[in-house]
């Protein structure tokens, strides 16, 4: 099993969702920015180094939500996720084809998710709304 930590950075009340590149596995998908976790590596040590290496920000963790496991053949991901906070830095995209900031309602369910996505989207709504 691959573990993958993402991050649903919030700034301004809108929170940040990032664009597959065409040449990935899932290209074109949208996800939150994020990615494999090293040997020996927390899932919060990495989502601090992904961060500043995809997107050349800092950011800083406020909770964690309900990590899931789907399977994408030949492998299975488990996806962690933390909700963060925009710190500081201008964003450049090192690995992404497009970012948006969204607000965290209807819009957010609209884009075409990574599968391993869609049940982190519906918690951070309910959450959003609670
Ligand atoms: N980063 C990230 N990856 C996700 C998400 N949802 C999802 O299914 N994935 C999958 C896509 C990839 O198969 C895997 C992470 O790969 P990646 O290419 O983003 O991570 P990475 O930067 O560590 O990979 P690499 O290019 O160094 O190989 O997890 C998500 O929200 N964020």
């Amino acid at each position: 099993m691959v573990q993958v930590a993402c991050a649903i950075i919030e700034n301004h009340g809108k929170v940040l969702v990032a664009q597959r590149s065409k040449e990935k596995q899932l290209g074109l998908k949208w996800e939150f920015p994020g990615g494999k976790l090293c040997e020996g590596e927390s899932a919060e040590e990495c989502i601090y180094r992904e961060i500043r290496e995809e997107l050349g920000i800092e950011i800083e963790v406020i909770r964690p939500l309900t990590p899931t496991v789907t399977e994408q053949s030949p492998i299975s991901i488990k996806l962690i996720p933390f909700v963060c906070k925009y710190i500081s830095g201008p964003i450049v995209m090192n690995d992404h084809n497009a970012i948006r900031w969204v607000s965290p309602g209807f819009a957010l369910a609209t884009f075409d998710w990574c599968p391993a996505d869609i049940p982190v989207v519906t918690e951070y709504l309910k959450i959003c709304r609670s």
